[in-house]
């Protein structure tokens, strides 16, 4: 085999020089058309010069003619001397002249090159130009590119002795490349215009060499993990994480994707660089193995492991480990990021026991207000309510009688703290003439002095202490509510409109308040809390005509009670006081007898103030009932007393505070006893 290369080498020279003596002139302009369809005809006269060399190597002159005045003109002159050059830039072509010529040196070395080598000049050719970096596919659409580089081919020859040593590396390299190859196998069936016949083979063998891959990255995966770590493992840890998957992706996206063999050349790019570089010092060799891979790839596989070892074992390994390595990393990530989450949850608890720790407190507060201490009941509360006014009262009254005699002093001195009291001077008389009639002369104790003060008390209060009473025979029975602005008439309207309700009477609400916003929309609330139909009209409408309608409204719905907010005027203001007559009129037109109730509402606080409230409200608006209110830490609750015992006007509740309950019917007893201090 190596006289056959030999011969042909020589009849390169022989050409160049026949083709150069014969033609002087001007080359023409490089067609690379033609040079293509000179291609597949080269690879046809190819086998001829070979013939032909042993028989005539006249007639090819004027055939490679062309193709030599071709390659000359593309400028390597200096090459001229190009003596083997040429002729394989004639067929083209270059390349496979080269090859062929790079084939005898190695060939002599590789038997298996004499055949291979008529196969070889279709690959390599395309190959030589494109192997250097992207061995694969590249090399056939660059076929051109070769053909204008035909400096390299040139400078190939030169470095002969280069592809001797380089062999050896090459069969080691070739494993590498292998793997790839395979991969790149697809895209060469594309060019298979020129390996076609030949290469047609090998590709369905490396196909079965690709997928008998996957199934070799099982055995060695373990094992192989260690050695990846020597020949690149940093690359060969990603690359195999995503060899396997591309595998498959190649598998199922077939030939057509050659990036995928880009992207496992990549992948697989750690081991290969060394062998790329080495592919660089003889393309010629290069491309050999590449036909050499093609075919024993499939075999290499299985048998041959143990010269491809570095390599070819690499990238098995290296595709194993990697799938499953990556799988625990990402079984690691995954867990990692669960304990993340997991602190988060727990600061969460942390600010929740605080914030536990902050509602129970804050809880403990509204458990406190159950205070409804005032609900244990209602006198409880109105005795704690009259507690400042109990306690200046006795504590006055036995600041008096301490160990003295019942005398005229003593019964002077216990009328001033009566009168003080704001029980008023009838009341205070009451007491006293009590106390004389009975004690005058003898030692009293103030214990003594309160308990008749209590009973006292309770005979004025008693004829006032009545329960309200509606005639439900009117439909409906209107209350209308007066009062001084602030003593409580609107809450009084719905503590009261609770209890009607509570008690199973339809109630409605008219907010004749027209002056005041603030209490057209307080009225509507109590109105939502019980459930009772409110009846408002604008601010500053006429407190009369509101009256007037919802007097109707209520006499339309039925409604059991009609109860009419007004507004709270000093009773000295005329303007105010007539429009009070002016509703009592109006809602006379409806029903004479109405507002079949008028209350008015009374500020224990007030003190005797209290007492010219009633009488000018009983005048003008017909007031024939009371409402005693805040009389809960007040020391002014004895006016009450004093209104009762000058007005005798009923007092149907007191108020004791400012919930809904805090509205109790009132007792003549309980109230006496209370402000007395008497249990
Ligand atoms: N402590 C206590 N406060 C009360 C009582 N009754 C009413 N109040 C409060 O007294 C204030 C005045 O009550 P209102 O109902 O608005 O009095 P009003 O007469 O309607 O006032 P105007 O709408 O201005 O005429 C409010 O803050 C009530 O909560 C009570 O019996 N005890």
């Amino acid at each position: 085999m190596a006289g056959f290369f030999k011969k042909i080498f020589s009849f390169g020279k022989k050409e160049v020089v026949e083709e150069r003596v014969d033609e002087t002139a001007p080359l023409p302009p490089i067609k690379w058309d033609q040079l293509d369809a000179l291609k597949p005809a080269a690879e046809q006269v190819v086998p001829e010069f070979l013939k032909r060399e042993e028989l005539e190597p006249a007639p090819h002159p004027p055939v490679d003619g062309e193709g030599l005045h071709e390659v000359a003109g593309r400028g390597d002159s200096a090459d001229a001397s190009a003596d083997h050059p040429h002729p394989q830039a004639a067929l083209g072509t270059s390349p496979i002249e080269g090859e062929v010529k790079d084939a005898p040196q190695p060939s002599p070395v590789e038997e298996p090159a004499p055949e291979p080598a008529p196969t070889i000049p279709a690959t390599p050719e395309p190959a030589i130009p494109a192997e250097p970096e992207p061995l694969p596919q590249p090399a056939p659409q660059e076929e051109p590119a070769p053909a204008p580089e035909p400096p390299a081919p040139e400078e190939i020859p030169l470095p002969p002795a280069a592809p001797e040593p380089a062999p050896e590396p090459q069969p080691q390299e070739v494993p590498a490349p292998a793997p790839a190859e395979p991969e790149i196998v697809p895209p060469r069936p594309e060019k298979q215009p020129e390996p076609a016949p030949i290469e047609v083979p090998a590709p369905p063998a490396e196909i079965p060499v690709e997928t008998p891959a996957p199934i070799e990255v099982p055995p060695p995966a373990a094992p192989s993990a260690q050695p990846t770590l020597e020949a690149g493992a940093a690359p060969h840890p990603p690359a195999g994480t995503f060899s396997p998957y591309r595998d498959g992706e190649k598998e199922a996206a077939s030939d057509a994707t050659p990036s995928l063999a880009n992207i496992e050349e990549e992948a697989s790019t750690p081991t290969p660089p060394s062998p790329r570089t080495s592919r660089g010092e003889g393309k010629g060799e290069g491309q050999r193995e590449r036909t050499q891979d093609l075919a024993p790839a499939a075999e290499l596989a299985p048998a041959t492991a143990a010269p491809q070892a570095p390599a070819a074992e690499i990238a098995p390994p290296i595709r194993q480990p990697a799938p499953i390595e990556t799988q625990p990393v990402l079984a690691e990530i995954a867990p990692e990021p669960q304990p993340v989450p997991q602190p988060k949850p727990e600061p969460k608890p942390a600010p929740g026991k605080v914030t536990v720790a902050k509602k129970v407190e804050q809880k403990a507060e509204p458990v406190k207000a159950p205070e409804p201490a005032p609900r244990r009941s209602w006198f409880q509360r109105m005795r704690d309510g009259l507690a400042r006014s109990s306690r200046e009262l006795t504590g006055n009254i036995a600041g008096v009688f301490t160990r003295r005699k019942l005398d005229e002093d003593t019964l002077q001195d216990l009328e001033d703290v009566l009168i003080r009291a704001d029980l008023g001077m009838e009341t205070a008389l009451r007491v006293t003439d009590a106390l004389a009639s009975s004690r005058y002369g003898k030692d009293v104790s103030d214990t003594e002095v309160r308990a008749i003060m209590a009973a006292e008390v309770e005979k004025v209060l008693t004829p006032v202490a009545m329960p309200l009473e509606l005639d439900l025979s009117h439909k409906p029975h209107v209350i209308l509510v007066v009062g001084v602005n602030g003593t409580g008439k609107t809450t009084t309207i719905g503590k009261l409109a609770a209890k009607l309700t509570d008690g199973g009477l339809s109630v409605m609400l008219a907010a004749g308040d027209t002056f005041r916003a603030a209490a057209i929309e307080q009225l509507k609330i109590w109105g939502e809390r019980t459930k009772s139909p409110v009846i408002a009209s604008k601010l500053g409408a006429d407190a009369a005509g509101l009256a007037y309608d919802a007097f109707e409204r209520a006499k339309e719905a039925g409604s059991d009670v009609l109860i009419i907010d007004t507004a709270g005027r000093l009773q000295n203001k005329t303007e105010l006081m007539a429009e009070l007559e002016k509703i009592v009129r109006v809602l006379g037109k409806l029903d004479p007898e109405a507002p079949h109730t008028v209350l008015q509402t009374v500020d224990a606080t007030t003190g005797q103030n209290a007492l010219n409230q009633v009488e000018i409200f009983r005048n003008i608006a017909g007031v024939n009932g009371l409402v005693m209110t805040k009389l809960d830490g007040t020391a002014r609750g004895g006016i009450l007393v004093a209104i009762a015992a000058k007005h005798k006007l009923p007092v149907y509740f007191i108020g004791v505070g400012e919930q809904v309950d805090d509205l109790e019917p009132f007792s003549a007893s309980e109230f006496a006893r209370a402000i007395a201090g008497v249990a």
